[in-house]
């Protein structure tokens, strides 16, 4: 992205609470074309801000643009915006098409038949069109609401958790579709919690922890940062002892515990680790069956993410 200019998609300085829970706090991003991931854990603020962006919310304080347009306060914004907000969103009685031509109607696209057509097609739905989205599996009717939020054509697209339970088939289909649609020129943002998930689709990765938007980059820099970070790593094999004690004195642990035959290190730099362990294994003779990091969830990563990163204190 090159500047304010070119940008579909600004927060700035934006906030926004409910009560006393501070869900998003002094947010400031542009974005342009091209898929851009959304990565926090639960409770995160990603919806939070995916609505602010949709026009469903109002910021308590900053200012929110898309395509130019305040979306709370300017409905023509829809026009060129396309959503798929978290949760159901299908009737289950009618057909796929009947629903997905539905909002063509209601948002004035001049062919509503064809556009439907175009949209079901996109999303692999041709076949099922007529049938009721009712039996329909979870995946097919994320699908429904993905051609929804493409009948229009949108220059902007909002997805919050597209991926989620759908199986790894369906995951690659969806990451296919939804990579194409950023390289056509648009706008994607993407919400997720599993940076694996991410990387495979986004150009950029803004991760927001606690409501702060804590970092943002490459793929491949957001991973080294959540990667190559203190790591607690439990080693067993034939002379654990004995490589523990080198990883020690080469200053790449800092502390080490005996545990039922195997030894639990503190890593400062786990990605440093890593790379010494085969050799210093080598020499001590060490032949290691597992190597496991301890105690590893999102919730740990991301919290040492606020530690890392600017907007340390909540
Ligand atoms: N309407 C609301 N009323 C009160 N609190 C809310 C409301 N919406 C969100 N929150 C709170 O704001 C915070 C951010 O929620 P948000 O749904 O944006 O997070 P998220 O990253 O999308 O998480 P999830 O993946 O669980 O949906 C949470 O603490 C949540 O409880």
């Amino acid at each position: 992205m090159s500047g304010k200019d070119a940008a579909t998609v600004v927060l700035d300085g934006v906030s926004r609470w409910f009560g006393d829970t501070v869900a998003l706090s002094d947010v400031s991003v542009d974005l342009g074309p091209g898929v851009t991931g959304l990565l926090g854990h639960n409770g995160a603020g990603k919806s939070t801000a995916l609505a602010l962006l949709a026009g469903a919310l109002r910021p308590s304080q900053g200012r929110v643009r898309v395509l130019g347009l305040d979306p709370h306060a300017d409905r023509r914004v829809h026009r060129g915006l396309g959503v798929v907000a978290d949760g159901e969103g299908t009737w289950g009685h009618a057909s796929a098409r009947t629903q997905v031509e539905f909002l063509a109607r209601q948002r004035g696209v001049r062919d509503p038949r064809g556009a439907t057509d175009e949209a079901l097609r996109r999303v692999g739905l041709t076949e099922a069109a007529d049938r009721k989205v009712a039996g329909f599996s979870k995946g097919m009717r994320q699908r429904v609401k993905l051609a929804q939020a493409l009948v229009h054509d949108p220059q902007v697209l909002l997805l919050d958790e597209p991926l989620n339970g759908l199986d790894p088939a369906q995951r690659r289909t969806d990451v296919e579709l939804l990579v194409a649609l950023g390289a056509e020129g648009r706008t994607v943002l993407v919400s997720s919690h599993v940076l694996a998930e991410v990387e495979r689709m986004a150009e950029r990765v803004l991760v927001v922890v606690n409501g702060r938007l804590v970092a943002e980059g490459e793929p491949a820099a957001i991973r080294d940062l959540l990667v190559d970070r203190p790591r607690t790593v439990r080693l067993e094999g034939v002379r654990v002892a004995e490589l523990a004690g080198a990883l020690l004195s080469a200053g790449l642990v800092d502390a080490v515990q005996r545990h039922d035959g195997a030894v639990v290190v503190e890593a400062p730099r786990a990605v440093s680790l890593a790379e010494a362990i085969p050799a210093l294994a080598a020499q001590n003779g060490t032949t290691l069956r597992r190597v496991e990091p301890v105690g590893e969830d999102l919730e740990s990563t991301f919290a040492h993410l606020v530690r890392a990163a600017r907007g340390v204190g909540r």
